[in-house]
């Protein structure tokens, strides 16, 4: 049995863009755009995760964030829970720390970037919530 791995995720809006990264071919769901974020680590609070993987990734400052989605997902190789929160307090020019590219998209050119399948019903609700 695997154990699942708490993932924090951050939905950075500024407008109507929302900012992707590119997952680095080697790691896990590699080549793939991904919200920002990563895992919780032990003592860590969701918010705090997500505050430090954002500096640490794309060298954003949260100042607050809201809860949007909760979702379980078994990957063959990996079970997650991704923990999601819209980000829309923010400070810093956002910048692929990890080397990795980064794009603001508009929210009507989502569904043409290719997701982790993970990422399906977080998609179908953003771009519902643009209706
Ligand atoms: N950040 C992020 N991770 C996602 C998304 N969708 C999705 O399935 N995942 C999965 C991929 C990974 O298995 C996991 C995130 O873990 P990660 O490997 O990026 O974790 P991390 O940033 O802490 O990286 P590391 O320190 O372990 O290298 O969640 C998404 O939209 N954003
Ligand atoms: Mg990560």
């Amino acid at each position: 049995m695997l154990k699942r791995i708490h993932v924090a995720v951050g939905i950075i809006q500024s407008g109507d863009t929302i900012l992707l990264a590119k997952r680095h071919g080697h790691l896990h769901q590699g080549g793939k755009w991904e919200f920002p974020g990563g895992k919780v680590e032990p003592g860590e609070t969701v918010a705090m995760a997500l505050a430090r993987e954002l500096k640490e990734e794309v060298g954003l400052e949260i100042h607050g964030c809201t809860p949007f989605m909760e979702l379980a997902y078994d990957y063959p190789d990996k079970q997650v829970f991704l923990d999601i929160h819209l980000v829309n307090d923010f400070s810093g020019d956002a910048h692929g720390a990890e080397g990795q590219e980064i794009a603001w998209v508009p929210m009507s050119e989502l569904s043409q970037y290719s997701f982790p399948d993970a990422n399906r019903p977080i998609l179908d609700k953003l771009l519902g919530l643009n209706c």
